[in-house]
């Protein structure tokens, strides 16, 4: 029963699902945690996976930027395929000066600068939280990350944009968000939640920091395209701990 979006039929996905934003990474997710990764869609370049990982069923799926991008995939897997569980495993640019490139955030909430949650309820300010079980899942793996090379986690909020390049007139419209404890921006996690919320399932976002918005001193401090496809062993064993829990 394939759809507009995914190219599959029931029983092709695992009851979780790892969406990062690039197909490329959901490949490479894939292949370095599935020995029998099979490909399960591909419309659009939109690569999904599912295999075993320790004789467990996974799914893997691109979700696209943007968070009409993630809603269209959530909704399909939620609504059609029996996905109980996402866990969004994506980077974000690090807002908090606590936290650094190469660090973690698992996200128990999402601000957002969008209204695509005020169209669902209207008048409302809806606020985007992650699954609890999924979140706390994820926080208890962060012991079992090796120490050599784990990374520094944070557990929080963070605020999901419809713009990547700087839109707003004010260009520290985060520093203000940071004062309020938020930690980083990225572009999904607000609306993955709220599409949870909608079909009764449970997601989470466990983020790797690409970019420093705070102290863009050294452009070269950035992550390269092939590290923001690469950098996420920390954040995704706290992905798989949360997607198995
Ligand atoms: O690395 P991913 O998961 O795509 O996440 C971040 O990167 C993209 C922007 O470059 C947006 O999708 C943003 O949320
Ligand atoms: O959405 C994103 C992702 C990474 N870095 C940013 O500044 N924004």
């Amino acid at each position: 029963m394939a759809t507009p979006h995914i190219a599959a039929e029931p029983g092709d996905f695992a009851s979780a699902v790892l969406m990062p934003g690039d197909p490329k990474r959901a490949e490479r997710i894939a292949t370095l945690l599935m020995p029998d990764a099979r490909l399960v869609t591909d419309v659009r370049g939109m690569l999904g996976f599912t295999g075993t990982v320790d004789g467990r069923p996974l799914s893997v799926l691109g979700s696209g930027m943007g968070q009409p991008s993630i809603t269209i995939y959530a909704t399909e897997l939620f609504s059609l395929f029996g996905v109980q569980r996402i866990i969004r495993v994506g980077t974000c640019g690090a807002i908090s000066p606590r936290v650094r490139i190469g660090d973690v955030i698992i996200a128990n909430g999402a601000h957002t600068t969008s209204n695509i949650n005020q169209l669902r309820l209207p008048g409302l300010n809806f606020s985007s939280v992650a699954d609890f079980g999924l979140t706390r899942a994820a926080v208890d793996a962060v012991s079992s990350l090796s120490r050599q090379d784990a990374p520094q986690v944070h557990v929080g909020m963070v605020v999901s944009d419809d713009h990547f390049y700087l839109a707003n007139p004010d260009p520290r419209w985060w520093a203000k968000l940071a004062r309020y404890g938020v930690l980083g921006v990225e572009m999904e996690a607000a609306a993955l939640f709220a599409t949870a919320n909608e079909f009764g399932k449970q997601a989470l976002a466990v983020l790797t920091a690409s970019d420093q918005l705070v102290d863009p001193i050294d452009p070269s401090s950035r992550m390269s395209p092939e590290q923001r496809e690469t950098r996420f062993a920390g954040a995704l064993r706290l992905a798989v701990a949360a997607a198995f829990s």
